[in-house]
């Protein structure tokens, strides 16, 4: 296997883990050596991070690739997958690093794989500047599914910064192809629901203040259409602050007029890409993220991506990203 070997500059764009994720997960779909260098260049303490290294090693066991270069800080890696088997895998990530970027990098090769995998990831569950759990079950995995994406996730402990001990069990079944989709519509909101929650010694009230407090900024900054149904209550000022922030950043997102939000955005870019047929989707202003996984996936495949801005008046920073995707297949199935 692994004829072709593909390079990968780690320092373009973002500059961050995620090209590692898009690149290592592409490549060994397509069965292709991969060499990435200039690692994680546009971070403060570049190269591999634990939970970076953990990802790949949980890739090359999975295909039984060969691994090389790969240590904590090291600055250029060389993949060369195997077949991806599917089967039972662990990743422990020994720190709070994010169990939702394990499975950015896992779940692409799990659904190329000969047969069902049962993926053990260990970490942070609720990792900072990373998707939480519940977004990667609530906001990211109804919207997979639309691309044929089937995986049942069981959150056995939630781990958090800075002692991680987090564990989830994802199951994935492979898939012959994926389909594409059309995010093109958003519909009316008619609920918004939420959810807070501490960890360690904070007391459990302050959950219920940040909820609160959320609650209390939509209602005073919503759109017309919204409503919010809820007991308020002086809120402490910190937890207030939490509330806000998470409610201001709910409202940003409804206001772009997009189907996705700024993180979904970048994190579907590799189903569009491996999708046979055109997909759409409706963003907001398009991220660095996003864009650097647009490059990645233009540099490794075939796929092709367009990004028109939208044309209606009332929707000045809505954008279309429209990808014409390769067909991957599990040549398996
Ligand atoms: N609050 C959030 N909710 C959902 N997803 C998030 C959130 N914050 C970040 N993400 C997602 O997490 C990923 C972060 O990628 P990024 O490369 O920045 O992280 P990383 O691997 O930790 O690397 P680095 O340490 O180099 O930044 C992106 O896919 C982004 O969409």
């Amino acid at each position: 296997m692994a004829a072709t070997t593909f390079e990968m500059d780690g320092s373009v764009m973002e500059g961050g883990g995620q090209i590692l994720r898009v690149s290592a997960a592409l490549s060994c779909i397509q069965g292709a050596s991969i060499k990435i260098n200039k690692i994680r260049a546009g971070r403060s303490t570049p190269g591999l991070r634990p939970q970076h290294l953990s990802g790949l090693e949980l890739v090359r066991d999975m295909c039984s690739g060969n691994l090389e270069g790969a240590t904590v800080g090291s600055t250029e890696i060389t993949h060369t997958p195997g077949k991806i088997k599917g089967g039972n895998h662990i990743a422990d990530t020994h720190t709070a690093g994010s169990v939702g970027l394990l499975m950015q990098i896992s779940l692409p090769c799990a659904l190329f794989a000969q047969g069902p995998s049962e993926l053990c990831l260990k970490g942070g569950t609720n990792a900072e500047m990373a998707p939480q759990i519940d977004y990667t079950l609530k906001v990211f995995k109804p919207i997979a599914e639309r691309f044929g994406v089937q995986f049942v996730c069981d959150l056995k402990m939630r781990g958090y910064y800075p002692k991680g001990g987090g564990e989830v069990v994802l199951k994935v079944n492979p898939v012959k192809e994926l389909s594409p989709i059309n995010l093109t519509e958003r519909g009316n909101i008619t609920k918004i629901y939420g959810r807070a929650f501490v960890a360690g010694v904070l007391p459990f009230k302050l959950a219920k203040d940040m909820s609160t407090a959320a609650v209390l900024h939509l209602i005073s900054n919503h759109p017309p259409q919204l409503f919010c149904d809820s007991v308020l209550t002086n809120v402490c000022v910190y937890a207030d602050k939490v509330g806000i922030e998470a409610a201001e950043m709910l409202l940003r997102n409804i206001r772009h007029n997009g189907c996705v939000d700024e993180f979904l955005q970048d994190q579907l870019i590799i189903f569009m890409a491996l999708a046979n047929g055109t997909s759409r989707m409706r963003t907001g202003p398009i991220t660095l993220h996003t864009q650097t996984a647009i490059h990645v996936a233009e540099q490794l495949t075939n796929a092709k991506f367009v990004i028109h801005k939208s044309e209606d008046e009332h929707a000045k920073d809505t954008y279309i990203i429209e990808c014409q995707g390769v067909g991957a297949t599990n040549p398996n199935l």
